[in-house]
């Protein structure tokens, strides 16, 4: 199949889950046919969603011949606004379950960008026989840093922009974002904040999780040994959101796990690297 056409639109839609307590529209994007199945999942900054994480990434895996699917969590974009006083990797990871089940997957590989790296392990410590093969980007578990004072520099601006959803605050977050901030566009600063300003009870609920329990994202280090999925670490050796004694202490946890650090990478490795980050993800799934 070539991707030619595909668009958020094109491949846009929603479900209702009931898993636990959640019982919530979630909306997400459906790319490809093929027989084995790559959910990506986005990270927590304001504005972002499946879509806006992993453009870049999407059209390469269904002309690889996978099915994609983008599961917005609930909490963001366009599924069901929801405050979590508990673990956010933990409910996201049963809003997936429910997803899961809801489109008759099994097995799916799951590709998770920093939240959607906590994500991914949680559903992995809970639902091990539907996990395939796990890519952590920026992400994977909550937990102190040994080197970089926490909340970090970046952490701090998300939190602020959450607080104050301005285009300069956007600025701010962004400036240290990625490493090369020549690439970030008036156009894609637009849209984050059109994304951002079209949802402002999600960017409330953000603020009053946060509040309700500022640890969002539980450290799983003393249970990465259960893992057993093949496991791919990805990061940024600049990453100044997550810092990258995260990506070794998973290493040192999932015993079937490979670490790749990217010079000059940020905190978005599969969009600043795209191209060799989809070579590697398809080699890593391939094999
Ligand atoms: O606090 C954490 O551990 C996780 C932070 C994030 O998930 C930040 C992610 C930001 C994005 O991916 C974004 O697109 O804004």
């Amino acid at each position: 199949m070539t991707t030619q056409g595909l668009t958020e639109a094109s491949t846009s839609k929603f479900v209702h889950i009931k898993e636990g307590e959640l019982d919530l529209q979630l909306h997400y994007n459906d790319a490809g046919k093929g027989a084995e199945t790559v959910v990506m999942l986005h990270g927590s900054g304001p504005g972002a969603s499946g879509w806006a994480n992993f453009n870049r990434n999407v059209h390469p895996l269904v002309d690889a011949g996978y099915r994609v699917i983008l599961m917005d969590s609930p909490g963001w974009s366009k599924s069901d606004p929801i405050v979590c006083s508990t673990s956010r990797s933990d409910l996201n990871a049963r809003a997936l379950k429910g997803l899961a089940d809801a489109l008759d997957l099994d097995r799916v590989h799951i590709l998770g960008n920093s939240m959607g790296g906590h994500t991914a392990v949680a559903f992995a410590l809970t639902y091990p026989q539907r996990v395939g093969k796990l890519v952590l980007m920026g992400g994977g578990t909550g937990g102190a840093s040994a080197f970089v004072p926490m909340p970090t520099e970046g952490i701090k601006l998300l939190q602020n922009l959450y607080r104050e959803p301005t285009i300069d605050n956007l600025k701010k977050m962004m400036s240290i974002f990625v490493f090369d901030t020549s690439s970030l566009t008036e156009e894609l600063f637009q849209t984050r904040l059109d994304n951002m300003l079209t949802r402002q009870d999600h960017l409330d609920n953000f603020v009053k999780s946060a509040a309700a329990n500022p640890k969002q994202f539980p450290d799983f280090s003393a249970r990465l040994g259960e893992i057993s999925a093949q496991t791919l670490i990805v990061w940024g050796r600049n990453d100044r959101f997550v810092p990258m004694d995260t990506g070794l202490r998973l290493l040192a946890g999932i015993a079937n796990a490979q670490l790749h650090v990217f010079n000059q990478c940020g905190h978005w490795a599969q969009w600043e690297h795209a191209d060799t980050f989809n070579r590697m993800v398809m080699d890593f799934l391939r094999n």
